[in-house]
């Protein structure tokens, strides 16, 4: 199998400070990366470096065995990474179809397919990016990061703050982005046992560093494992 993503003992933060303490992992192409922590563990800065946002210290990061450790964030994303970020920047004064259209790149992904996707952009599709709401914002983000034809798409706790119904739709429209479309992806998310069951590997970070990488259905089988590293949410009781 071709790995989209290598990254080897990487080291990176924010000026001096290193945040991740040698990161290396191996995600398959067409695969899905659960990104798992409690807050603060490096989760965001480890999206965040293979972006191209934070300061490199050492190690490596390679595209589809394309070195791109040393690129700026902007050939980063020529190369193949689509990130959508916690603050998902939505232009905010452009519709939601000039923010699809302003950073197109041609491929698979195109206006109609991203409306097929999420049908509420379509209906929205002439509304500014400030008439939105959150979920809303939230699908256009991925949308947006699609348009470029992505070789890895980045989301970085996509669902936060989303209403309940609104966090199942947008997984499940990620489910068929990647499980259906065979995009590659890492996604970062505090809801363990929502993203478990649509990745197919899973990596929790502590202080930095990697303190579990293996199969998603083996951690979402291994309740102990999960309340060790993780803030489980408990089942709602009446
Ligand atoms: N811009 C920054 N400058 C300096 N330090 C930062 C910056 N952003 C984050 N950090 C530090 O890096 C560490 C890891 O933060 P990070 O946001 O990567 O964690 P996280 O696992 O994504 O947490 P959360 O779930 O809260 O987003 C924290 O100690 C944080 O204080």
């Amino acid at each position: 199998m071709t790995a989209v993503l290598v990254t080897d003992t990487l080291v990176a933060g924010y000026g001096e400070a290193s945040v991740l303490a040698g990161i290396s992992l191996t995600l398959d192409e067409g695969k899905t990366l659960a990104l798992l922590g409690r807050n603060g563990t490096g989760k965001t800065t480890f999206v965040n470096t293979l972006a191209g946002v934070t300061t490199h210290h050492s190690g490596s990061i390679h595209l589809l065995g394309k070195d791109v450790t040393k690129l700026r964030a902007d050939r980063r994303a020529a190369a193949g990474i689509g990130w959508v970020p916690q603050e998902r920047n939505i232009f905010k004064s452009l519709t939601v179809e000039e923010n699809m259209t302003a950073i197109a790149r041609p491929g698979m992904w195109n206006l109609e397919r991203i409306y097929q996707m999420f049908p509420r952009l379509k209906e929205r599709r002439k509304n500014l990016g400030n008439q939105l709401s959150g979920g809303e914002q939230q699908m256009l983000a991925v949308g947006r990061a699609l348009m470029v034809n992505p070789k890895l798409l980045l989301l970085d706790e996509p669902t936060e703050g989303l209403a309940p119904i609104i966090v199942d739709e947008l997984l499940a429209a990620i489910q068929r982005i990647t499980q259906g479309e065979g995009m590659s992806a890492i996604i970062i998310e505090q809801k363990a046992k929502k993203v478990l069951p649509l990745s197919d590997d899973a990596v929790i970070l502590d202080r930095g560093a990697i303190v579990y990488q293996g199969k998603s259905a083996d951690l979402l089988a291994d309740e102990s494992l999960l309340g060790q590293h993780l803030a489980v949410e408990k089942a709602a009781r009446h």
